[in-house]
């Protein structure tokens, strides 16, 4: 009798159960990341309980979220943020668990650093308390954000109970237009299917525009999968996954690298699998996209006008808040849309592809007068490689100021910020009331929109420059 046929979640689910228990199943993580913001309360509880990490070896630690990122840094300037580096300091001391730490060489955002050094791999469970660790599944990982409590249990155990999500499929068909990118993808996704459509679902993207994606798209991609309320996104690892990850830092090497590849090489959905839900999306149509509102959902193409209720996806009552945080008035032109800051950074887009494009819509041009543009790498290796190739020079030229990695005016987390009512136009993925900072506008879109719409002073079409 031929095996009957399973989904790359299938594969991914059952290679880690280790029990049924009532309902839920019991699942065994790979690796446990942790950053200074969540992870130092983690560390500091099971402590507390006289409770030992079971293998001090599968947890990574990182500082990123509340460092500063201006040059010659020395701490942070988040107020009280000092106790969040010292405990995780300590403490990871203490438990024996490796820390990339500003000051040495390889710090910068934990879903950035972890696939540049390979601690996230084909077929392995990766948790950390933090909503974005869906990014890492663009390697063919099962990544996911967990609370402090469940990093305590994953620490204490190597396990986690949870209820199976449902095995959901996303395909992209068809080829991206120039100048659409992985970010207007996963904005287009949540724009048609709400913010809370992916609930319970874990995705794997699939579709001859996902397997044209490099790395840094799919994890852009995965990214906000969890923006779309999925516990999770992955896609199948293939050539370009074994590529990228050949000679890492943590990658296998020699012959185990070769019996890892062989086994990576099952790691998809075999053939008349069923999924729970399917979602197909024409690649070709999509656009480049930008938010008007404090929803990832709330997004349009750039070059669209702000819905009115009707077409918003919104209550009456949420499409008039939104409305009125954001400034803005129905039947609006996005692209005429002044705006007072640029930032480009976060995990979602701060790589050195995103850098790339981003300088090379900038060069030779300047930011609009009185405008404040930002780089911020998404680690130190992504600052170095930029810097070796000059990409830094050419953001300096054009006036943005060129950062330090880390986390940064991704979001406020009250040692610096815009100027107060700035309106934002941000690399990011995620544009809630406050979340650069009280009363700051966010409008997320791709690095090259944002790009483009720095030189111009307002909401731009990457497409414009580019032509
Ligand atoms: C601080 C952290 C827990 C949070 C998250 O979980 O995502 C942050 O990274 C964010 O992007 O809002
Ligand atoms: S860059 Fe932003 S979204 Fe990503 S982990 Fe840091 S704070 Fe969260």
């Amino acid at each position: 009798m031929q095996p009957e046929p399973r989904t790359l979640f299938d594969k991914l689910w059952e290679q880690h159960r280790v029990a049924r228990l009532n309902g839920e199943d019991l699942i065994a993580i790979d690796r446990i990341f942790l950053h200074e913001r969540t992870g130092a309360v983690a560390l500091r509880s099971l402590a507390a309980a006289g409770r030992a990490v079971v293998d001090p070896a599968r947890v990574f630690a990182v500082t990123d979220h509340i460092v500063d990122t201006r040059h010659g840094r020395t701490g942070t300037l988040v107020p009280g943020g000092d106790s969040f580096l010292s405990a995780t300091r300590e403490e990871t001391r203490a438990a024996g668990i490796r820390l990339f730490d500003v000051g040495v060489p390889d710090p910068g955002i934990v879903h950035v650093i972890s696939p540049e050094l390979a601690i996230v791999l084909p077929g392995a469970t990766l948790v950390c308390p933090d909503s974005h660790t869906c990014s890492q599944g663009a390697l063919g990982a099962l990544a996911w954000g967990i609370g402090s409590t469940e990093a305590e249990h994953a620490m204490a155990t190597g396990t986690l109970r949870l209820t199976r999500p449902r095995a959901t499929r996303v395909t992209f068909e068809g080829a991206l237009a120039p100048g659409v990118t992985a970010k207007d993808m996963a904005l287009t996704l949540i724009a048609r299917h709400g913010a809370g459509g992916g609930e319970g679902d874990a995705i794997e993207f699939a579709g001859d525009a996902v397997r044209a994606l490099d790395i840094e798209g799919r994890l852009t991609l995965c990214n906000m999968a969890t923006e779309f309320a999925a516990m999770s996104g992955f896609i199948a690892p293939d050539e370009v996954t074994f590529d990228y990850l050949h000679g890492r830092r943590f990658a296998p090497r020699g012959a185990e690298w070769d019996a890892a590849v062989a086994a990576w090489r099952e790691l998809k959905t075999d053939p008349g699998a069923r999924f729970d839900r399917e979602i197909v999306i024409d690649a070709g149509a999509i656009v480049p996209m930008v938010s008007w509102g404090t929803s990832p959902q709330s997004a349009v193409g750039v070059d669209g006008r702000v819905p009115g209720q009707g077409e918003s996806g919104l209550g009456a009552d949420g499409y008039a808040r939104a409305i009125d945080y954001m400034g803005l008035a129905p039947g609006q032109p996005l692209d005429a849309l002044p705006i007072d800051a640029a930032f480009i950074g976060s995990c979602t887009n701060s790589r050195i592809g995103d850098l790339r494009r981003a300088a090379a819509l900038v060069k030779g041009r300047r930011v609009a007068a009185g405008l404040q543009a930002l780089v911020v790498p998404g680690s130190s290796a992504v600052r170095r490689a930029a810097e070796a190739e000059g990409l830094d020079r050419i953001f300096v030229d054009a006036g943005f100021e060129w950062r330090m990695s880390g986390c940064s005016l991704c979001f406020y987390a009250g040692g610096e910020g815009f100027a107060p009512g700035s309106r934002v136009i941000s690399s990011t993925n995620r544009n809630f009331e406050g979340r650069q900072g009280p009363g700051i506008r966010t409008h997320i879109a791709s690095p090259e929109t944002v790009a483009a719409s720095a030189i111009a002073g307002r909401i731009a079409d990457p497409r414009e420059l580019s032509r």
